[in-house]
């Protein structure tokens, strides 16, 4: 996006703003148009195009890629661009993607009829997040434009301002209001990920938290944020706003999102396809920021394949309604214990019934977007063709009422499905399903009204006649007889012609000027009867009218015009009926949403062997006090896809405990921790789980912080990345919460992240209570289980033989010994001359340390196991009660025992042994005594080979101050 750009282009044009007192009335007429839609670039329809003009026109060139022109009139010349109309859609999607709204100004009125200038008018704004046409989104999808209001109360009671969000989807009349601090409503920003945001004139400023998928920012008009107007443009769409919101900023939000909505469909009044606002509370919900999304990899992998999710995992969904309805499933997972174990007994019972779930799919996979056509309808917008899709998912619905019927009863279940669980088998049996069932309304009547009004193959152009059905309507039957048999009568004239005039070359044609004629060739010229009337000469040959087949012309043009103009009519009082019910064809849509949801998590189940979770929540306040996740032989649910043979792990979590994970590099540590945090989200979607069993607890928040990822984009370090995540963390997690930490801390120098990774652990454990899982290569924190009560060891093996190392991706109780990160660079292809480098390092480093343990100063260790290869039992000796302070002060003597910057003294005196560590880069020059030998000291004990590039950079700075600070 252009900014810049946009400014000079949308709204009035400069160059059309210059000449507006003498512009011709058809520029004049632009530049209105222009002018009242400031923000907008105006796609004005001249014929079969849309055109822009002047400085709009350079950059409708520009972004489409269209030839400038120019437009020459009595006023003077003007570029010009357009694009066609018929095929608007990619020129569209580019003005789209450039970042422009686009107003669409069409001629509202038959050219033809008109007697000046056609009337033209704004009939649709097209903006990021208010696309209704369906070449412009995507199938499946939701997208939506969201709005957001402060209240104006706010801080009254020394409590933070209350944010109201309102999200409507245009495409499909889906409108969502809650309200949260502004902590929460940006979670729900993330969640909702809306493509265009308006806010109010007090609401906080809302980032996107990845700006690659983010939202476009738009100002707009204050006063639809106003309350008063607000409750007033919500009125048609709910009885009594006032009292049915949360807070008056929910209601703001409510009535300006709609507003926005209702300005950008071309200012026609209420949305009728609007037809529930749903509100909601965020804490109703399990809540998965976008950091969470994101690193559990649910919508989108930047590591491997884009479909590499969860949800492409879980997506075996039939119909673009059910695949919206598991995003927003899988956006949105439940916390009610109820409500998720209904989800599951209708999961189970369509993964045990395959006869009846192969049923639904087949007929769900004839159902076409009800969603979007309904909404379409409503508008106005839909042609026949979206009338026929809308008739054939009807149909679908006596179908799947049929499968989903009693087997055993009298209600006609399908005898397949009876046969399968033996006939006196019950289907459905669960609540679930029957309600489901209840909900499938076949709107007998809409569906007959289509298929008795519809043309079954109409074309799409709903003017031009061929829409309504033969029987329908006797005036047009009439019109439409007439117009038929005149084209009969031509069709017989030219035998009959032949006959009289006996000129066999006679023939009979039509073309769009001269309408019929009576063609003869100048060699029978001589024979043409009296009664014909020359109507045109050509090179060979005359063409001529009778007064009779005038009079037939007459009557067949003006019976198929009127015949046009009754079937549109006729289209048109269709449409509107069936737009009537709207309501109920939503409802359905939604029920035929959830079925294909819920066949789909059965497919998925069936095929891929996950296993139904029994969720340990009880009654609220019964919870039992442990009862944390439990899962036997759980797998990841996209990496088992891609791996030949994954290794399934079992999970023993008690509710606030914390697991510290450890192991090589590669060894499955993350894949572990997503498998657990997964299993969450999916048993709480309503899915079942990869796993041979699972008990698990109902969490209401998910954090992960996982992976150093950079926020180039954002603007933030990867290590201030990580820290603003993991404050989150700490700031809000609780005793219902699942934390994951990958390598918390490894984004800054080895010390300070050691330190940081501890501090958050046992925060973790002793303040917020959370069920933790916490992967480290820092093997000093797995000290703490045996300091707190909570918190346990895990760790990954692997086996060295002859070199080569192999990962057992098996979790196993304890801490690990040895990080293999030297074998994992090698098996990266890291240049041998580094690894073998690296080799000499870690060795001369091991030896050093048994040097220190055997010496004089024990205490000066270096604590990181991992980066030593130090065994298990050698940290398990070290300081089994060390508090954090008494941890921190351990690191510093550590860092001076390496440096010997505070006694000059150097433990394991390495400038004695003639190391190289103790000489200049081009090993000629010693370095000299003093602070020199004590930095050639503190290089030689850098851990090069388990150093992230930030670490060894952070190091080589620390050593450079040194040098600065030594002179
Ligand atoms: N249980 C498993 N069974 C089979 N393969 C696995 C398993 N777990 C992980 N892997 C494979 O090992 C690779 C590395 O796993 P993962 O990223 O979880 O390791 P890690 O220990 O977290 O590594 P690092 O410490 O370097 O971040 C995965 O991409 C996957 O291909």
């Amino acid at each position: 996006m252009q900014p810049a750009d946009r400014e000079t282009v949308t709204g009035l044009p400069p160059g059309i703003a210059a000449a507006r007192d003498t512009l011709t009335p058809m520029l004049s007429q632009y530049a209105d148009l222009c002018a009242a839609h400031e923000d907008a670039l105006v796609l004005f329809q001249v014929g079969d195009f849309y055109e822009a003009f002047c400085e709009a026109a350079e950059t409708v060139a520009r972004v489409c890629e269209v030839t400038l022109t120019e437009r020459s009139d009595s006023t003077g010349d003007y570029p010009m661009a357009g694009v066609p109309i018929d095929n608007a859609a990619p020129y569209l999607e580019s003005l789209l993607d450039a970042g422009y709204r686009v107003a669409l100004g069409d001629q509202v009125e038959d050219a033809e009829q008109a007697s000046g200038l056609v009337d033209r008018a704004v009939t649709e704004v097209i903006t990021p997040g208010t696309v209704v046409e369906d070449d412009l989104l995507e199938s499946g999808t939701t997208n939506y434009v969201a709005a957001v209001a402060a209240d104006d109360a706010a801080g009254e009671s020394g409590s933070a301002a209350r944010v109201g969000l309102a999200a409507v989807d245009v495409s499909t009349g889906e409108c969502l209001v809650t309200s949260g601090d502004a902590d929460a409503v940006a979670g729900e920003l993330d969640r909702i990920a809306p493509a265009e945001l308006i806010s109010g004139p007090d609401a906080p400023d809302f980032a996107p938290s990845d700006a690659a998928r983010g939202w476009t920012p738009h100002e707009y008009d204050d006063g639809a944020f106003d309350r008063r107007q607000a409750a007033e443009r919500l009125e048609p769409y709910l009885s009594a706003p006032d009292r049915r919101f949360a807070s008056d900023a929910e209601l703001r939000a409510a009535g300006a999102v709609l507003a926005y909505a209702e300005y950008t469909q071309g200012d026609d009044g209420p949305l009728s396809y609007v037809t529930r606002i749903r509100r909601y509370d965020p804490h109703d919900r399990l809540r998965l920021d976008a950091a969470a999304q994101r690193s559990l990899e649910l919508f989108e992998n930047r590591g491997l394949g884009a479909s590499d999710t969860l949800f492409d995992a879980l997506d075996e969904t039939n119909c673009a309604l059910g695949r919206r309805c598991l995003e927003r499933w899988l956006r949105r997972p439940l916390v009610d214990a109820d409500a998720i174990r209904s989800r599951h007994d209708a999961v189970g019972e369509l993964a045990d019934r395959s006869l009846a779930r192969e049923g639904v799919a087949d007929a769900l996979a004839t159902a076409y977007d009800l969603e979007r056509l309904v909404s379409r309808v409503s508008r106005g917008r839909a042609d026949a063709r979206d009338l026929r899709s809308l008739c054939r998912t009807l149909a679908v619905v006596p179908e799947l009422k049929a499968t989903l019927a009693d087997a055993s009863g009298d209600a006609g279940g399908t005898d397949a499905v009876a046969e399968e669980a033996g006939s006196d088998a019950e289907f459905p049996r669960t609540d679930h399903l029957r309600d489901l069932r209840e909900r499938l309304d076949a709107l007998a009547e809409v569906r007959e009204l289509i298929d008795t009004a519809i043309a079954t193959d109409p074309p799409q152009e709903i003017t031009e006649g061929g829409v309504i059905r033969e029987g329908f309507d006797d005036d047009l039957d009439d019109l439409r007889a007439t117009e038929r048999e005149g084209r009969e009568w031509v069709a017989d004239l030219e035998t009959a012609e032949r006959e009289r005039t006996g000129i066999d070359s006679l023939s009979v044609g039509h073309n769009q000027v001269h309408g019929y004629y009576i063609e003869v060739t100048d060699a029978n010229l001589d024979r043409v009867p009296d009664d014909y009337r020359r109507r045109q000469t050509l090179k060979n040959s005359e063409r001529y009218v009778t007064p009779e087949l005038k009079e037939r012309e007459e009557s067949i043009v003006g019976a198929a015009e009127r015949a046009d103009a009754v079937e549109y009519e006729l289209f048109v009082d269709v449409r509107d009926r069936v737009a009537s019910e709207t309501e109920r064809i939503q409802g359905l849509a939604d029920a035929l949403a959830e079925l294909d949801a819920l066949t789909s998590l059965a497919a998925v189940a069936v095929e891929r062997d996950y296993v139904r979770p029994e969720l340990r929540a009880e009654a609220e306040g019964s919870v039992e006090s442990d009862a944390g996740i439990a899962i036997e032989g759980g797998r990841h649910p996209v990496v088992e896809r891609t791996e030949t043979s994954f290794v399934p792990n079992d999970a023993d979590l008690p509710r606030g405990s914390v697991a510290v994970i450890t192991g090589p590099n590669m060894s499955g540590k993350s894949t572990y921790m997503r498998s657990v945090a997964l299993a969450v989200v999916l048993a709480q979607t309503g899915s079942f789980v990869p796993a041979q069993a699972a008990t698990l607890p109902v969490f209401d928040r998910v954090f992960t912080r996982v992976g150093a990822s950079d926020d180039i984009a954002g603007g933030q370090s990867t290590f201030m990345r990580e820290m603003s995540e993991l404050t989150e963390i700490l700031h809000d997690a609780g005793p219902d919460s699942l934390v994951l930490l990958d390598e918390v801390g490894r984004g800054t120098a080895t010390t300070d992240g050691r330190a940081i990774a501890r501090a958050a652990a046992e925060f973790l454990h002793d303040e917020l209570g959370a069920t933790a899982l916490f992967a480290t290569h820092y093997h000093g924190l797995t000290d703490l289980a045996d300091e707190r009560e909570r918190v346990f060891n895990l760790h990954f093996t692997a086996t060295r033989e002859d070199g080569d190392v192999t990962f057992l991706h098996r979790v196993v109780p304890g801490a690990s010994s040895s990080s293999y990160g030297v074998e994992v660079a090698e098996l990266a292809g890291v240049p041998r001359s580094v690894v073998d480098r690296a080799r000499d390092l870690v060795a001369a480093d091991e030896a050093d340390r048994d040097r220190r343990t055997n010496g004089t100063d024990a205490g000066a260790r270096v604590d990181d196991g991992a980066a030593s290869g130090e065994e298990l039992s050698g940290d398990k000796d070290r300081d089994g009660d060390a508090s954090l302070r008494e941890f921190l002060a351990e690191e510093a003597s550590d860092e001076r025992g390496a440096s010997g910057s505070d006694s000059g003294d150097v433990p394991g005196a390495p400038a004695e042994s003639g190391d190289a560590g103790n000489r200049s880069p081009d090993g000629d020059a010693e370095v000299p005594a003093g602070g020199g030998t004590d930095l050639a000291a503190a290089l030689r004990d850098l851990d090069l080979a388990r150093m992230t590039p930030i670490e060894a950079l952070n190091a080589l700075y620390d050593l450079q101050s040194r040098i600065d600070d030594d002179g």
